[in-house]
């Protein structure tokens, strides 16, 4: 069976979109969503995404990590599939239910409130999220948010010299984390901006996570070390996050379409 995909990505992170809503794919196993995402022998991705039809909302999203394992949420994904879209939606994904809006050449997401409560996240157990009693090999005193999907995240004086590709997979492995957890190392620059670089769970390094970006600025926010708007700057470029008036958090930043394709699902399954 041929089968359509998009290739798109948010700030470099990439995602293959498939489309069920108006036809029907194949069940979509883990095997297949990691040969599809392997960056030699597939297409390559972080993320497949698919889209399907939904009696609670406009849509249904569903989120598969490159090692694929089915997932909550994604920032990213979210603001490409509202430009694929082509129209505001509510969007549903097992997060929860996120509204999308594309605006200019990328999106406004409105993510829905964050959780703090340390059996939310989850944690294995019972601790204060805000500044946890935990620390590894010179990270320490974190914060965790769930945005639909759980985050970790550390303060540093400098993001960039965190050795991130070994201590990610030990952090995220770690057994206080029970469904793993995505990790993010943050630099405070001043109180509207922050630097930020994220392992992210079943994926490693990725050029940008949205709801990463999410998850640290309001840890930021929580924290009181900037305003409750703030520009946050990964590697593959800068996103806005707000935390507004009603305690919703709103995404704003680029997406892009890169290509479209077919494939042939016997050579994946
Ligand atoms: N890249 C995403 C997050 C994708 C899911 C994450 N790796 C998880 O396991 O929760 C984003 O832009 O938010």
């Amino acid at each position: 069976m041929r089968v359509p995909f998009t290739k798109m990505h948010g700030l470099g992170n990439d995602f293959i979109v498939l489309d069920g809503r108006n036809a029907t794919l194949p069940p979509i196993g883990s095997a297949v969503v990691a040969a599809l995402s392997d960056r030699h022998t597939g297409i390559g991705c972080d993320q497949l995404i698919v889209l399907e039809t939904s009696t609670r909302a406009d849509f249904a999203m569903r989120i598969f990590n490159a090692d694929g394992g089915e997932v909550e949420a994604c920032g990213n994904a979210s603001r490409a599939v509202a430009l694929l879209h082509g129209a505001e939606a509510m969007v549903e994904t097992s997060g929860g239910i996120i509204h999308v809006e594309p605006v200019g050449h990328g999106a406004r997401i409105d993510m829905g409130t964050p959780h703090f409560e340390w059996d939310q996240i989850p944690l294995a157990y019972a601790m204060d999220t805000l500044a946890m009693p935990v620390g590894w090999d010179g990270l320490d005193q974190p914060s965790a948010v769930n945005v639909g999907n759980p985050h970790v995240i550390f303060f540093t004086d400098n993001c960039d010299a965190v050795p991130l590709e070994n201590l990610g997979p030990q952090i995220e492995h770690d057994a206080l984390f029970p469904e793993r957890i995505n990790v993010n190392v943050a630099t405070v620059n001043d109180r509207n901006s922050i630097r930020l670089r994220v392992w992210e769970r079943g994926a490693g390094i990725t050029r940008a996570c949205g709801t990463g970006a999410c998850a640290t600025a309001i840890a930021a926010m929580r924290r009181g070390m900037v305003e409750r708007e703030v520009e946050v700057t990964l590697p593959g470029g800068t996103l806005t996050i707000e935390w507004d008036e009603h305690g919703h958090i709103i995404m704003t930043g680029p997406a892009t379409e890169s290509f479209r394709g077919t494939f042939d699902w016997g050579d994946y399954a």
